[in-house]
């Protein structure tokens, strides 16, 4: 009997791509290998840092054993349910964005957008599935990888078993990521619930959509539903949103939400949720008063935790805790040190590219750092990211602080930004006090994302604002702020004195 007779996996609706996107990630009828005799590496979890960790290890050639396990998706949360389908939907909201402010570049539009949302939807699981491939079993198994359907469990110090087949490792990589963390909130069980989980099998608009917790998931997806046409409150327990990031770019998203109508009830603690007819109602209190709000659809958004359950970790000595997930070294080696971690299960930086970062660090340090001599470190990874709002906010390395000097471009100075109708942000660069050095920036801009990487370069190569200011952008780009900023910092060097010896220069010139 095939490992998925077992445990047949459902993606909703069941449509042609949702069938394609699960023939490839966990075809229903696959057939587990008969186990190697011993594997240099045993990955459980295959998001994105157990399929880095073993495409890196098998794909280099040298023979090396390498199993991978999965129990649901193959392609973890960022293809399944996280990034693929959230950004392919945010492209679509973007679009109503970009209708809305129309009106601001001369183009007349009509009062009523019509919004096909199943199209919508439709389009994010087509290219879901389209893009499903490069994640799944066949292509493992085609690198050589060992490709277990099935729930992997440690059942001693070099053993790990998955579907009734036992697999003795060398060194084993806990890559078991983590989901929606459970709000406790009296009856919202009852009520039921969307989460990142379930959100991405809707086919209709919920006409009314309340969304707890105004973190990264919270913030894209309010705006992305409110843009598709749902009327959308978005409740947080904190005094503002995106409480993670920078005040003033946190502010500048705030300030987008309220103006494109989205409710923001914030300092909110959600106490009950009933079923009534109309739908489900939230009473919630803020600031001392009570209130409620009635919707279709409930979305949680607040915070994650980690998939330790179900692994015996007790049995292999990996410690771990059930908020903050299994604990790690800087070299990502688990409390037991055959056994690593990487990914979301184990990291506070929750993001594809950090558990794929991280993944390489494991593969260098389990497989290539014998006798522990040259092992690489979490710590001496610079990381950005991107909150994909409209305007986004990308951020790098160190906040302003009273122990660095801050610049700061507002992009209603740079021509590109004003051309675009889209002032709204700003870049701030950090950098250290009496030198050049950048230790962080954080952008909010319509693609900020796309500009965070010239300053994350910067930053891993040591590039100075000196030499920034000599690097050509052209005109006219959003990119050019990063330039201003450089030009801002040089002509700070600009003493009394340099000035004078600049202006005795130019008599003889
Ligand atoms: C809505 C949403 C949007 C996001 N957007 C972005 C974004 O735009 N950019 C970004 O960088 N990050 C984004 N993220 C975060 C990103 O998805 C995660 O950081 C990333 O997926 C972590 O990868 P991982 O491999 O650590 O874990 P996961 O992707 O969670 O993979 C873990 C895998 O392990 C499997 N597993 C668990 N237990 C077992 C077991 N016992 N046996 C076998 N298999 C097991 C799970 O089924 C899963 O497939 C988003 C997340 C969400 C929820
Ligand atoms: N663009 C991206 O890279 C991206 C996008 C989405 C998610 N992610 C990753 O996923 C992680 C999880 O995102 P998230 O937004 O769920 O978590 P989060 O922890 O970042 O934010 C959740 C927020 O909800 C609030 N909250 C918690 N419980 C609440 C309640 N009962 N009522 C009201 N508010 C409540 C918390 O104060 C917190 O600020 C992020 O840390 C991020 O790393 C990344």
């Amino acid at each position: 009997m095939s490992n998925s007779e077992l445990d047949r996996v459902i993606v909703r609706p069941v449509d042609e791509y949702n069938q394609k996107l699960v023939a490839y990630v966990h075809p229903p009828n696959w057939v587990n290998p008969q186990p190697a005799d011993s594997y240099d590496l045993v990955v459980i979890g295959a998001g994105t840092a157990g399929l880095v960790v073993a495409a890196g290890a098998a794909g280099l050639g040298l023979g090396l054993k390498v199993a991978l396990i999965e129990k649901h998706l193959m392609g973890g949360d960022c293809l399944n349910v996280g990034c693929v389908p959230s950004k392919t939907i945010i492209r679509s909201s973007r679009v109503v964005g970009e209708i809305w402010n129309g009106k601001n570049l001369g183009i007349n539009i009509p009062s009523q957008i019509d919004i096909d949302f199943p199209a919508v939807m439709a389009r994010m699981r087509r290219i879901r599935a389209d893009i499903s491939h490069h994640d799944s079993a066949e292509r493992f198994a085609s690198l050589g990888v060992d490709v277990f359907l099935g729930s992997g469990k440690f059942a001693s110090s070099d053993i790990v078993e998955v579907a009734g087949k036992t697999l003795k490792f060398k060194k084993a990589v806990i890559a078991t990521g983590a989901r929606a963390t459970k709000p406790a909130i009296i009856g919202i069980e009852q009520a039921g619930y969307l989460t990142n989980e379930t959100v991405f099998s809707l086919i209709q608009r919920p006409e009314k959509l309340a969304v707890i917790g105004g973190g990264p998931i919270g913030c894209e997806l309010a705006q992305a539903f409110r843009r598709l046409g749902s009327e959308v409150v978005l409740i947080h327990s904190g005094s503002h949103l995106l409480n993670k990031e920078d005040n003033d770019a946190a502010q500048v998203v705030q300030q987008t939400l309220i103006k494109e109508g989205i409710r923001l009830v914030l300092n909110a603690k959600v106490e009950e949720v009933v079923t009534v007819t109309e739908g489900k109602r939230l009473y919630f209190s803020t600031n001392g008063y009570r209130d409620s709000v009635t919707v279709d659809e409930i979305l949680v958004g607040a915070g994650r935790s980690p998939n330790v359950e179900g692994l015996n970790l007790e049995a292999v000595g990996v410690k771990y805790d059930k908020r903050r997930g299994v604990e790690v070294n800087d070299y990502l080696q688990t409390t037991n040190p055959k056994i690593y971690a990487a990914g979301d299960i184990c990291m506070d930086w929750k993001f594809t590219h950090a558990a794929d970062a991280a993944a390489r660090i494991v593969i260098k340090n389990t497989l290539f750092s014998p006798f522990g001599l040259g092992r690489s470190k979490l710590s001496s990874l610079v990381m950005p990211w991107v909150t994909y709002t409209d305007p986004e906010i990308a951020h790098v390395g160190l906040y302003e602080s009273q122990d660095v000097e801050t610049i700061k471009i507002p992009f209603s100075s740079v021509d590109r930004a004003i051309a675009d109708a889209q002032e709204d942000g700003f870049l701030k660069i950090h950098h250290k006090k009496g030198s050049d050095e950048i230790v962080g920036a954080t952008i909010v801009a319509t693609h900020a994302g796309e500009m965070i990487s010239e300053i994350t370069t910067a930053i891993v190569n040591k590039i100075g604002l000196n030499k920034l200011s000599n690097v050509i952008h052209p005109y006219p780009t959003q990119a050019e702020a990063i330039k201003k900023a450089a030009d801002t910092y040089r002509r700070t060097l600009l003493t009394p004195r340099t000035k004078k010896l600049l202006g005795f220069l130019t008599k003889f010139s």
